[in-house]
């Protein structure tokens, strides 16, 4: 990391940077202070959690560096962009085809049929798939079979398996997974989470992910914790046990 610049952002090795990120909401005595200056950046090709009590400013961070959220003052860097000063056209630009989303709630289309949803962000960008990484990620999840189902014929497993793929045929600088293991049973969740763990490694895919389950971040390289919009700690390669600590800590009033 470079002098003066505290989260990497200059650093090829980063891929997505927050720097002294503020998010107010609201105003006057009303207003919440979402995020209280936050500086962090996420590696290249690493899996990072993030982590913190609710209401601690996770959703809004990753909404900030998704460009889903505008902050109020700070940067959002997605490699040498800033989402923060960016017109609505070219966030939504953006977030088509440099982002990857996973969410809880699998998002997935139903009138269309999983290939068809995996297919859609490229199809939205005007792009041909990549043969050999399609191939890789509908071979790596275990979806070849499911391809021409619809959402509705597939299982809550199989479902975050298709948007999961969707996520990562375009190769983004980035995926952004938001609970992903939410509406999951413990098995399917930690199928999801090997895939993912297994797009870092194999293909060198960046996954930034927020949980509230110690289980699903022991997954990930490293775990960022917040606590009332700051950076409340940083965990290199954690157990389990660790990060249960670590949040436990954080519930304790000081
Ligand atoms: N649209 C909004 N309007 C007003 N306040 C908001 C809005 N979104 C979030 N907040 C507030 O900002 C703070 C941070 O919320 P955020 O959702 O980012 O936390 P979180 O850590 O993701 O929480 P959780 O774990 O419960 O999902 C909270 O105090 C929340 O109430």
């Amino acid at each position: 990391m470079q002098h003066g610049d505290p989260a990497g952002a200059q650093s090829p090795t980063t891929a997505v940077a927050a720097v002294d990120l503020v998010k107010v909401y609201g105003t006057g005595a009303t207003a919440v202070r979402a995020l209280d200056g936050v500086t962090v950046g996420f590696g290249r090709a690493a899996f990072t959690a993030i982590m913190g009590p609710s209401g601690s400013g996770k959703s809004t961070l990753m909404h900030c560096l998704a460009g889903l959220d505008t902050a109020t003052s700070g940067q959002a860097l997605l490699g040498g962009t800033d989402l923060t000063r960016q017109p609505d056209r070219v966030l939504t630009r953006v977030r088509r085809e440099r982002i990857g989303f996973v969410f809880q709630s699998f998002n997935l289309l139903p009138q269309l049929t999983a290939e068809q949803n995996i297919r859609l962000p490229l199809d939205l960008a005007g792009r041909a798939p990549d043969p050999a990484l399609s191939a890789r990620v509908v071979e790596v999840l275990g979806i070849g079979d499911r391809l021409r189902h619809r959402p509705s014929e597939l299982s809550g497993g199989q479902q975050q398996r298709i948007a999961l793929a969707r996520a990562l045929v375009t190769a983004p600088e980035v995926v952004f997974a938001d609970e992903p293991t939410g509406n999951l049973d413990s098995h399917s969740g930690a199928e999801v989470l090997s895939f993912l763990r297994t797009s870092v490694r194999e293909w060198g895919q960046t996954v930034v992910m927020v949980t509230h389950d110690p289980a699903a971040a022991a997954y990930a390289d490293r775990v960022v914790l917040l606590a009332d919009g700051r950076i409340a700690g940083d965990l290199d390669r954690p157990d389990r046990a660790t990060i249960s600590g670590a949040l436990h800590d954080l519930a304790v009033p000081r």
